[in-house]
């Protein structure tokens, strides 16, 4: 029974997850606290990538999450985005809510996503189109609500 329970152990799935946005978005402070960590209040900026793991039970299996924080700043990120897109399973687009340039950016990312994805053969116009579709229906939310997000502070110098 422990030689099975090893194995299950061995076999436990792998999923590489990328984290991809611009700069500042929060991707840092996302995939630290998702992973475990607590809120970061002075991140640095990424150079290249930065691994994390995080370890769920789905249905009684491990599954083993693989996240790569990836750098916002071209400088960081140039000489290694072929590296990002290599067997990704899934891509999490960040932007900063209280940022529209930020969500604005998202088509370009999405672009450079499907134009690395193609490449492996493992995105197809179809899945690109479910991605823009999500975003525009983003793009309503965001241009009803921007308004208020723009506007919102707490800080103290702030009304709101
Ligand atoms: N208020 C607020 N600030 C946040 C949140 N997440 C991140 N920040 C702040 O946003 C700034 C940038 O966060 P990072 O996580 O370093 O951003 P990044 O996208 O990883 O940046 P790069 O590494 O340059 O790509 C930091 O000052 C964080 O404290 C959030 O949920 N709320």
């Amino acid at each position: 029974k422990s030689l099975y329970a090893m194995t299950e152990i061995v076999q436990a799935r792998i999923f590489k997850i990328i984290v991809i946005g611009d700069s500042n978005v929060g991707k840092t402070c996302l995939t630290y606290r998702f992973c475990g960590g607590a809120f970061l209040k002075n991140p640095e900026a990424t150079i290249g990538v930065d691994f994390r793991e995080r370890t769920l039970q789905l249905d009684g299996e491990s599954i083993k999450l693989q996240i790569w924080d990836t750098a916002g700043q071209e400088r960081f990120r140039k000489s290694m985005v072929e590296h990002y897109y290599r067997s990704v399973h899934a891509v999490i687009f960040v932007y900063d809510m209280t940022s529209l340039s930020s969500f604005e950016s998202l088509p370009e990312w999405i672009d450079e996503c499907t134009r690395h994805s193609c490449k492996g053969g493992c995105c197809n116009c179809e899945e690109k189109c479910a991605i823009m579709s999500e975003f525009t229906k983003l793009q309503q939310i965001f241009q009803e609500t921007s308004q208020f997000l723009l506007n919102l502070s707490v800080q103290p110098q702030h009304a709101f």
